[in-house]
C-alpha cells in the first residue's frame, strides 16, 4: 500500500467522514471501500474524459477486492449538470438494482461530484456517496462540504441538496492525466482560501506556485491545507446560515459569468471564479474597502497561474451589463431582494456584505467591461 501522506477529519456528528490524501488511493479504493462498508454494491458515476484516464485503476482495485460494481458513464464538461443526466444517473442506478444502503461513487471533477452526489441524495430518498476527486478543483473543493446540485436555465446550481459524502479519496497521481488549462482553473479555488482569510497562505501560494504546478511536495500541501480550511468552515455552518457565505468569494460574478457563457468551455467555473475573485477585489476598491495595490497583487498572482482575470479575456461576447445583472439577481445568497457580496478588506480579509447597492454593482460592471 502506497497509503496516506494526510489525513483531514470533518467533524459533523453522524454525518462525519475523512478525506484521505495519498499518492495511490484510487488504486487502493478497492480495499479501503471493502474494509469501511463491507457488505455493499457500488454505482460508479464518472465521465467519458475521466473513464479513459482513471476508471481502469478504480476497477482492477475493485475487482482485487471482490467487490460488484455498476458504471455511468457522462459526457465530460459543465453541460452534464442538468436535469436530463440527473435522470441518467438516477434511472441508472435504479436499473443497476442498487438498494439504499449501498453506495454511489463519483469518480471525476466537481461536475460529477456535484451530479453524482445529488442523484444520491434524491435515489431511493437517499443513498450514500463517496467521493473519489480527479480534478485539482475537486480535491481542494467540491469533493468536501456536501453542496451538490445541477444548473438551471436561470443559474447555476440553483436545483440541489446539502449531501454529506461518507469518505472522499484524494488521489494525487490523478492529477498527472488532467489538462494544464483544468490543473490552472481548480488553483483559482486554491488561491480562494489564501484571500478569505490567510493572507500567509497566500504568502505561501506566491512562493510554491511553481512547485505546485510542477507537482512537487507542495502540491499535497496546498490540497491538505485547503481540505483543512473547508472543513473548518463547513463544520461550523454546513448549511451556509452565516460563515460558509465566504466560500463564495468571487463567485457571484462568477457564476453570473458561467451562466451567460451557457456553461461551455469558453469559460471553466474556475476561470469564472479567478475573474470573480478579481472583481470583487476591484469592487471592494471602488468602494473605498480594499487597497489598490491588493487588486494588483491578487490578478498578477491569478495571471501567473495562467488564468484570465478580466471581463475581456472571455472568448467571445458577453451579455449586456443588464443581463449580467439578471444573473446575479438570482443568486442564491440574495435576501429579501437584496444583493449580497463577499467583499474585502484587502488580501485575507474578506467579509460578507449583505445589502449591496444593485446600482453600485452595475456601475462598477461598466467600468470592468471597458478595461
Ligand atoms: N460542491 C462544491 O462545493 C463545489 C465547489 C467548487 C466547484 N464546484 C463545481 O465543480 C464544477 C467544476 O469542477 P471541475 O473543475 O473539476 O470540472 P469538471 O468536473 O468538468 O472536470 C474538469 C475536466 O477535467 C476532466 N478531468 C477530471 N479529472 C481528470 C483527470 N484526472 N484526468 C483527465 N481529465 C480529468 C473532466 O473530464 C473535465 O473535462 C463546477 O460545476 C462547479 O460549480 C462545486
Ligand atoms: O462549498 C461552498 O460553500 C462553496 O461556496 C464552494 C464554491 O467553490 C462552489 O463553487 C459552490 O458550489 C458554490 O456554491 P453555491 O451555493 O454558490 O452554488
Ligand atoms: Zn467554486
Amino acid at each position: 500500500m502506497a497509503g496516506i501522506d494526510h489525513k483531514v477529519h470533518v467533524a459533523l456528528g453522524d454525518r462525519a467522514y475523512d478525506i484521505l490524501i495519498g499518492p495511490k488511493l484510487i488504486d487502493e479504493a478497492g480495499a479501503i471501500l471493502r474494509e469501511t462498508f463491507p457488505g455493499r454494491r457500488y454505482g460508479i458515476v464518472t465521465d467519458e474524459t475521466v473513464a479513459a484516464a482513471q476508471l481502469p485503476r478504480l476497477v482492477a482495485g475493485l475487482d482485487a477486492a471482490g467487490l460488484s460494481y455498476d458504471v455511468i458513464t457522462l459526457p465530460a464538461g459543465e453541460s452534464t449538470k442538468s436535469y436530463a443526466m440527473l435522470e441518467k444517473v438516477v434511472e441508472g442506478l435504479l436499473a443497476a438494482k442498487l438498494e439504499r444502503g449501498d453506495l454511489v461513487i463519483a469518480l471525476g471533477g466537481g461536475v460529477i461530484g456535484d451530479l453524482a452526489g445529488f442523484a444520491a441524495s434524491v435515489t431511493r430518498r437517499g443513498m450514500d456517496f463517496v467521493q473519489i476527486p480527479t480534478s485539482l478543483l475537486a480535491q481542494v473543493d467540491s469533493s468536501v462540504g456536501g453542496k451538490t446540485g445541477i444548473n438551471s436555465p436561470h443559474g447555476k446550481n440553483l436545483v440541489g441538496a446539502f449531501h454529506q459524502p461518507r469518505l472522499v479519496l484524494a488521489d494525487l497521481s490523478a492529477l498527472d492525466t488532467l489538462a494544464p488549462r483544468q490543473f490552472a482553473a481548480g488553483y483559482a479555488e486554491v488561491v480562494k482560501y489564501g484571500l478569505i482569510d490567510d493572507p500567509e497562505f497566500f504568502e505561501w501560494l506566491e512562493a510554491n506556485r511553481a512547485e505546485i504546478f510542477a507537482g512537487g511536495p507542495a502540491r499535497g500541501e496546498a490540497i491538505a491545507r485547503c481540505c483543512a480550511h473547508k472543513a473548518r468552515v463547513v463544520i461550523e455552518d454546513e448549511k451556509e446560515t452565516g460563515v460558509r457565505a465566504l466560500l463564495n468569494l468571487g463567485h457571484t460574478f462568477g457564476h453570473a459569468l458561467e451562466k451567460d457563457t451557457g456553461y461551455s468551455d469558453r469559460l471553466l467555473h474556475g476561470e469564472g471564479v479567478a475573474i470573480g475573485m478579481v472583481l470583487a477585489h476591484g469592487f471592494s476598491n471602488r468602494l473605498g474597502l480594499a487597497p489598490g495595490q491588493d487588486v494588483g497583487r491578487v490578478a498578477a498572482h491569478l495571471k501567473l497561474a495562467g488564468l484570465p482575470t478580466r471581463l475581456s479575456d472571455i472568448p467571445g461576447e458577453l451579455g449586456s451589463t443588464d443581463v449580467l445583472m439578471a444573473a446575479i439577481a438570482q443568486d442564491k445568497k440574495v435576501s429579501r431582494g437584496a444583493l449580497t457580496f463577499i467583499l474585502t478588506r484587502g488580501i485575507g480579509q474578506a467579509f460578507i456584505e449583505r445589502q449591496v447597492d444593485p446600482d453600485a454593482v452595475r456601475a462598477f460592471l461598466d467600468q470592468a467591461r471597458a478595461s
